[in-house]
């Protein structure tokens, strides 16, 4: 088996990056803290006040009063130190994203592996791509990409970039050709070659839902009748900065393509990125990985203590 777990980047630089890209969450949130418990009992108004500053970075009420109520249990009445807090939160956090941190994984055994990338235009679908597929090249892996995005004459020239920089080959047709076509092309040609692993790219305008159901579920027909246990993987990029849209988006995803896995992007573009902990606490799917900044190496594996400390400013 193979994970994207296996990164070059060393733990420091690692550290860094993804502090640095949750910046604007972790001020927000450990300066709502030292604020709240600096000089002041901990009781009943400052355990609500906690909840409004993590409802603040869109944890979502629910996880928010939860995370509040523990911070309060036994400490009433006394004083307590900021940091406390911050590693009381910190751990409350991580309890909730442990049973989502999952690698992605490419089962050795299935060959082709097939990878349906499902988002929103602009959630980071391309950028995605290309950092599993230099992964995946980085550890011996043939792959295949299929731009399977034909609504957009740039998505399929992204893909062809990506597909060159990492020595990918590629199934493309021209714009405006049918979707499903390509995938099936896609697999046809990774089996061909014998390929590891089928990337198939599709297309994400949310805005017109009954259009992208019909090809999404054509796409996922096609690939059946070559493979019946196909596709293996669904993942959904989110773009972080949306915030509670995020939200629906999961649900739009998940009815209408199967999604087992999440990458969020652009947590480094919001002060709300405990968007991942609310979705984290509905959906319990699979967090991947996640995006701190522009560079295809601030895509990072998902690790559930070092975000929950980096998000409210502690260290690793
Ligand atoms: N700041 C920041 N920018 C990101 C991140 N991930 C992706 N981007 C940028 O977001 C933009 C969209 O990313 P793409 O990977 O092209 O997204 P896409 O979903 O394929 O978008 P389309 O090709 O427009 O459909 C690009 O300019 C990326 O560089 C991130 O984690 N942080």
């Amino acid at each position: 088996m193979n994970d994207m777990n296996d990164t070059t980047v060393s733990r420091p630089g690692f550290w860094k990056r993804l502090t640095q890209g949750l910046t604007r969450t972790a001020s927000g949130l450990s300066s709502g803290i030292t604020d709240l418990f600096t000089k002041r009992k901990l009781d009943a108004d400052t355990l609500e006040d906690l909840e409004d500053v993590l409802i603040r970075a869109d944890l979502g009420v629910e996880t928010s009063t939860r995370i509040a109520e523990a911070v309060g249990k036994g400490r009433y009445d006394k004083s307590i130190e900021p940091d406390e807090v911050r590693a009381l939160v910190a751990d409350e956090i991580e309890a909730v994203l442990r049973p989502v941190a999952h690698p992605l994984v490419f089962a050795a055994d299935i060959k082709p592996f097939v990878l349906l990338m499902v988002g929103v235009n602009g959630s980071g679908k391309t950028t995605t791509i290309g950092k599993l597929a230099s992964t995946l090249k980085a550890q011996g892996k043939k792959v295949v990409l299929a731009a399977g995005d034909t609504f957009r004459a740039a998505a399929i020239e992204q893909l062809k970039v990506w597909a060159e920089r990492t020595g990918a080959s590629i199934v493309a047709r021209a714009p405006g050709a049918d979707a499903a076509g390509v995938a099936f092309d896609g697999l046809q040609q990774a089996r061909a070659e014998g390929a590891d692993v089928l990337i198939i790219d599709t297309a994400g305008r949310l805005q017109n839902r009954a259009e992208l159901m019909a090809e999404l579920e054509k796409i996922v027909r096609v690939i059946k009748k070559q493979d019946p246990t196909a596709p293996h993987a669904v993942v959904l990029t989110l773009d972080a900065t949306v915030g509670q849209n995020a939200l629906q988006q999961v649900e739009a995803f998940k009815r209408v393509a199967g999604v087992t896995g999440l990458v969020m992007t652009k947590l480094d573009g919001t002060a709300r990125g405990g968007i991942l902990v609310a979705i984290a606490a509905r959906h319990s799917l699979p967090v991947h990985l996640i995006g701190v900044g522009e560079g295809i190496d601030d895509l990072q594996p998902f690790e559930a203590r070092d975000f929950a400390r980096a998000i409210v400013g502690l260290e690793g």
